[in-house]
């Protein structure tokens, strides 16, 4: 796919402010978290279980609603968004997930070709009738996976690496702004992990947009990220370049030292 996005018109086009989430009432899982992302390439999210780094992310696609606080998105505050505007807004969002979330039973390359559904008709949608350039777009990007052979398998035949390979292209065939990536790699062995991270730097940089990923890996995150973003206990307590990031900071993120070697 030809498109790429353009910074310039695109300075503070995601900015988080002040956003809180509850799940249950006076229980806050995000206690204000506040980021401004402008930048593209991969921003990783390290923090413990439980700290709302997944949280954090279905905020930002409106998998779930953020109960205080803005998410800007080109100015358009996506936590008031709704109907077509939030479809519209939506579509401009690709999700990678840790269990890949295919459609088993279609094939690959359908699979990839459902990251054009927010773009289409109703009508068009439901008879899965996708323009020939959106599959002529599919085909480009499988190949840049390195899944072209298995266009016509099964979803549920393939390997988990070649799983999320497809994971990435559906995210990518949407033409997005952001890409979020929950946990991409941690399924799959470290060789086929380093394998989706460099895919994921991949597309963000020739996209020219910024991925956020959150992951447990923090050695994987420092290698490929341009930016950490550090949450504990439902803040933000680092936020700037892997080299920085010192033992002091990592014991504030995860607590303890023990597991420091
Ligand atoms: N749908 C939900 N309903 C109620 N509580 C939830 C829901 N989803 C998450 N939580 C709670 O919110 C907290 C944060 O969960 P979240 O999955 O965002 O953390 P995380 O940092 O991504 O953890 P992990 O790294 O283990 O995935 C946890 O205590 C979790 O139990």
């Amino acid at each position: 796919m030809s498109v790429t996005h353009n910074t310039a018109e695109r300075s503070n086009f995601l900015e988080i402010r002040n956003l809180k989430k509850e799940y249950t009432a006076g229980n806050p899982i995000l206690k204000g978290i506040s980021i401004n992302i402008t930048e593209p390439g991969i921003i990783a999210i390290i923090g413990p279980s439980g700290t709302g780094k997944s949280t954090l992310l279905r905020c930002i696609n409106r998998l779930i609603d953020p109960t205080d606080g803005q998410i800007l998105f080109d100015g358009a505050d996506l936590c008031l968004a709704k109907g077509s505007q939030l479809r519209k807004l939506r579509r401009q969002v690709g999700m990678v997930f840790q269990e890949y979330n295919l459609v088993e039973r279609l094939t690959v390359i359908e699979n990839v070709l459902t990251g054009r559904l927010g773009y289409m008709s109703a009508w068009s949608a439901w008879r899965r009738k996708f323009s020939q350039e959106d599959i002529n777009t599919a085909f480009e990007l499988l190949d840049a996976v390195g899944l072209t052979e298995h266009a016509k398998k099964r979803a549920d035949s393939l390997s988990g690496g070649q799983r999320q390979r497809v994971g990435i292209a559906r995210a990518v065939m949407q033409n997005p702004r952001v890409l979020l990536a929950d946990e991409p790699t941690s399924s799959l062995d470290p060789k086929t992990a380093v394998e989706i991270m460099e895919l994921l730097e991949r597309f963000s940089e020739e996209k020219n947009i910024p991925a956020l990923v959150n992951i447990h890996d923090v050695k994987l995150a420092s290698r490929f990220a341009k930016r950490m973003i550090g949450m504990s206990d439902g803040v933000v307590v680092y936020d700037g370049p892997p080299e920085n990031i010192t033992d002091e900071h990592l014991k504030q993120i995860y607590g303890g030292e023990s597991w420091l070697v």
